[in-house]
């Protein structure tokens, strides 16, 4: 007998996630069941999937359930599983008031990268506090084609390499992972960011992700995009004791980065629920292997 599993479908600049609400983490999603449910043309299409499981229900997240009541188990468009993803934490926020779970003003959510704190503003944007960047020491580069650009490693709980070029189309067709040098500086793969400037403190930029190819958009690409550029500018909010913020437009949209001194980065964007349906279980036992 076929039975249903209720699904969501939310967007944050164009990064875009299939969202399977499971309070009680009853819901098995094995990489290939991700990855057909992410399929544009056999599925339902998305970059990632954002499992909403209640936090006390997920080995991973118990701990942080006293803080935060909901965990997002987010996954890659290959199935894999990542540290974070800051536009789906926004997208989850967005569902989480959808379903009437929370109202809007400050919530917190866990992730597999920690507590985020999270605001749902009146008037449709969502700011998430992405906690601090790392810089790990070390030159890496990134090569595509015959061109090769230097990088700022930066992680952002998931690891990121940025290469500011003259043109975005330097980047090329990313139909597969620019590839880094050197791999040993990304022993988990890495989330490639092409950048260029567009004015004082705005960039944009193009990127691939790690386990879903090129997005429309990367949360997480844009704090470390913006860091990096402030680095390169010479802007240290830390040393100043003033914030500095950086817009940062991306191929779906803008989302404007604030660094505070204390170090901390704060990421404001939209977030929308555009669709709600159910997924036939007799479809998805076809494609679990
Ligand atoms: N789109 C996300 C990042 C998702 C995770 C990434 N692909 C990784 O594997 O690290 C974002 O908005 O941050």
């Amino acid at each position: 007998m076929s039975t249903r599993i209720a699904f969501l479908k939310g967007h944050g600049t164009e990064n875009d996630f299939v969202i399977v609400p499971d309070p009680d983490n009853t819901v098995d999603l094995p990489p290939a069941t991700v990855a057909a449910l992410c399929d544009r043309r056999a599925g339902v299409g998305g970059d990632g999937v954002l499992h909403a499981v209640r936090s006390a229900a997920h080995p991973e997240a118990r701990e942080m359930a006293a803080e935060a009541e909901w965990f997002m188990d987010y996954r890659n468009g290959d199935g894999s599983v990542a540290e974070m993803c800051g536009n789906g934490v926004r997208v989850f926020a967005r569902y989480l008031q959808h379903a009437g779970h929370v109202t809007e003003g400050d919530l917190a959510i866990a992730t597999r990268g920690g507590v985020k704190r999270v605001h749902l503003a009146k008037d449709g944007d969502v700011t998430v506090d992405m906690g601090r960047a790392l810089l790990p020491e070390g030159e890496v580069s990134v090569r595509v084609g015959g061109r090769s650009w230097p990088a700022r490693n930066v992680n952002m709980g998931n690891p990121h390499a940025v290469a500011f070029v003259d043109d975005l189309d330097h980047a090329g067709d990313l139909l597969s992972p620019p590839p880094v040098s050197p791999a040993a500086a990304y022993p988990d793969g890495v989330n490639v960011e092409f950048v260029v400037d567009r004015g004082p403190r705005h960039v944009a930029l193009r990127v691939h992700e790690r386990g879903s190819g090129e997005t429309r958009s990367c949360g997480t690409g844009a704090c470390a995009v913006a860091v990096a550029a402030a680095r390169r500018d010479g802007v240290d909010p830390a040393a100043t004791g003033t914030p500095a913020t950086y817009t940062v437009d991306v191929p779906g949209g803008r989302l404007v980065i604030t660094e505070r001194p204390d170090g901390g980065i704060e990421m404001t964007g939209p977030a929308v629920i555009v669709a709600e349906g159910e997924i036939d279980t007799e479809w998805l036992e076809t494609v679990r292997r």
